[in-house]
């Protein structure tokens, strides 16, 4: 009797689960048409104001139907930025018909399953073209595929809000003549997967790429005694764990991953931080325009003269023209011992005037400079109802 009642509910969830879905496409469809507003009267793509209205109009409405307005700003935060990085897809894809292809060969470090497969996806959902997906062993055989045009485009992970940035991956940027064309941020939500029936204290030997080891720290140490086996790739580790019955052995990895080779998760969240992103870039043969309707991002490569103050010099550079510097890294200069190179991402677009100024008076004063890429920034910072407090009363 009561599991007749609970299927009659579960219709009628299944029934406005779909309607939902179809609403979301409905909206979806509309802010496409947008888009080809904006094309067409050069308008820009994210308006905050805009946002905020709609963010208050739908708070006050979510409370007269009992709807909190925690709930109600999240879910329409995730809506607003599916809406904005797809019209900035369609905008940065009219822009460089060019990089239109019907077939995306797109290589990123390890098989199925792997976080860069993930990102990989992701990323590639939002364009055009079908996607052909080339897993590779290391950082170099990735960089090495698109330079010897056996691939397209390159997705590789740069930083991580745990452990990092990925210092290899900076390094093979030295030495490449490829261009920075995209960026994504993918949440990386680490968990222990198993094979069969077996429990964490029957755990013994744990398979997964060293950089995942780095940002699960706190978790091994209270694993104790566990013998640690660094993989080339996490869809590596998941692989070596779905070949054996042997219960005593784990990956570390995405749930979502490790289900493509029959794994489950017995404990998720490892991660030291609760907020573990990485940020990959796209990069391919040739260097795209952005258009000014969206926001854009550039990273640069220097060396500064030997001089005391050279760094600050060029720093100034970016302040004297109002561009505000996001990140900054350096790395050793292979061969040149106690040199640097530095690596840094700005907001803007290499096509406007004050970036222009910058960019030049940088390359005057550095002993090398180089941009590695301008693209469209993909951090999309949620429009804050000031008022939400007041609202929610
Ligand atoms: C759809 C638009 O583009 C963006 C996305 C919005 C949305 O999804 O509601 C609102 C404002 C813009 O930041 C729009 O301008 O109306």
């Amino acid at each position: 009797m009561a599991t007749d009642a609970l299927e009659a509910l579960r219709k009628s969830i299944t029934a406005v689960d779909s309607e939902l879905l179809e609403l979301l496409a409905k909206r979806r469809g509309l802010t496409n048409q947008v888009a080809e507003t904006k094309i067409k009267h050069h308008i820009p793509v994210r308006d905050q104001k805009r946002e905020e209205q709609l963010l208050i109009r739908l708070i006050k409405q979510g409370k007269t139907v009992g709807l909190d307005p925690h709930y109600v700003t999240q879910l329409f935060h995730v809506i607003i930025e599916d809406s904005v990085l797809n019209q900035q897809a369609m905008l940065a894809s009219r822009a460089n018909p060019d990089s239109e292809l019907p077939l995306n060969r797109v290589a990123f470090l390890g098989d199925k399953g792997s976080y860069s497969y993930l990102a990989t996806q992701k990323y590639f959902s939002r364009r055009a073209g079908e996607l052909m997906e080339i897993g590779c062993q290391s950082f170099a055989e990735i960089i090495s595929k698109v330079e010897k045009n056996e691939a397209d485009y390159a997705v590789l992970p740069i930083e991580n809000t745990s452990s990092g940035s990925i210092n290899e991956v900076y390094d093979q940027l030295q030495h490449t003549s490829l261009s920075i064309v995209g960026e994504l941020t993918h949440p990386i939500k680490h968990s222990l997967l198993v094979k069969g029936e077996t429990s964490i204290s029957a755990i013994k030997v744990l398979y997964a790429h060293p950089q995942v080891f780095a940002q699960c720290s706190h978790f091994l140490a209270e694993l104790g005694s566990v013998e640690v086996k660094p993989c080339d790739s996490t869809s590596a580790a998941m692989i070596t764990v779905s070949e054996t019955d042997d219960p005593s052995v784990a990956a570390i990895g995405s749930e979502a991953g490790g289900a493509l080779y029959g794994l489950h998760a017995i404990k998720s969240n490892l991660a030291n931080q609760k907020e573990n992103h990485s940020r990959f870039i796209v990069v391919s043969r040739k260097a795209v325009s952005v258009p000014l309707q969206v926001p854009a991002k550039t990273t640069l490569v220097m060396s500064t003269v030997q001089k005391p103050g050279a760094l600050v010099e060029s720093l100034l550079v970016l302040k004297d023209n109002n561009i505000n510097m996001t990140k900054l890294e350096s790395r050793p200069i292979t061969g040149n011992p106690w040199e640097e190179m530095f690596y840094l991402d700005v907001d803007g677009n290499i096509e406007d005037g004050p970036m222009q100024n910058a960019l030049e008076q940088l390359a005057a004063i550095t002993r090398y400079f180089k941009v590695l890429g301008c693209y469209p920034s993909e951090e999309i910072s949620p429009t804050r109802v000031a008022a939400v407090n007041a609202l929610a009363e």
